[in-house]
């Protein structure tokens, strides 16, 4: 059944995968992406070297623009240390209705907020909706011309502090070569590349890891 692909998605997670385990649920995401149907979550290689980052940086306070159907929200959320927390933004209403799901049935909805709309629009009311004073890690896997602008608002919203890490998806393919470029080019950031595949795929892509200087 179900008619969409996330619907789809929900499905195999709650045929699958373990409630309240959250490695089952990105498990059966990553086998029904690589095996049934191409689905565009960061994936298990591309994983691996996320959670190597979120280990690292260990944040308290954590941002993700694209939540997508939850993928990447729930392999976050199940590193983070008691008391802190991920925000996530979706643009796409029929995207975060089936999150909310896949989150909830990982068991790490009180570690998430999921937010609604565009993240344009909500970065500027971080501040004053959640009481956040800056951003200790920021993963970037929405809309990629949007990558830009975005970590320029967050910037400009004071969200970033000496040592935040921001790290983006698919800065080879699909691409975000003007990401790279501000990223690369400002004194304002130590930026590194991770080569990888795209996700379910022998295509090279990569993340790359951004600490912001201050
Ligand atoms: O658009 C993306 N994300 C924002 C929307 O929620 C996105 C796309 C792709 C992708 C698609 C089509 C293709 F042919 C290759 C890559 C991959 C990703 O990891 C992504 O995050
Ligand atoms: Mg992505």
């Amino acid at each position: 059944t179900g008619s969409t692909q996330p619907q789809r998605m929900l499905e195999a997670v709650q045929k699958n995968a373990t409630k309240g385990d959250p490695e089952s649920v990105f498990s059966a995401i990553d086998y029904y992406g690589r095996h049934k149907e191409w689905a565009m979550n960061v994936g298990d290689e591309k994983g691996l070297i996320l959670d190597s980052v979120l280990t690292e940086v260990n944040p308290s306070i954590a941002l993700e623009l694209g939540t997508y159907c939850g993928y990447s929200t729930v392999r976050i959320a199940r590193l983070l240390s008691p008391g802190s927390k991920l925000i996530t933004v979706e643009f796409n209403p029929a995207f975060a209705a089936v999150a909310r799901q896949i989150i909830a049935y990982a068991g790490v909805q009180d570690k998430v907020t999921l937010v609604e709309g565009p993240s344009g629009d909500l970065i500027p009311k971080m501040k004053e909706r959640f009481g956040i004073k800056s951003f200790d890690f920021v993963f970037l896997d929405h809309w990629k011309d949007r990558y830009v602008p975005d970590t320029k608002l967050l910037e400009d919203c004071g969200l970033l502090r000496k040592g935040t890490v921001l790290l983006a998806d698919n800065v080879i393919c699909p691409g975000a070569p003007e990401y790279l470029k501000y990223v690369r080019n400002s004194p304002r950031y130590e930026s590194r590349y991770f080569k990888s595949n795209l996700e379910y795929s022998k295509v090279e892509d990569g993340l790359e890891k951004s600490v912001f200087l201050g």
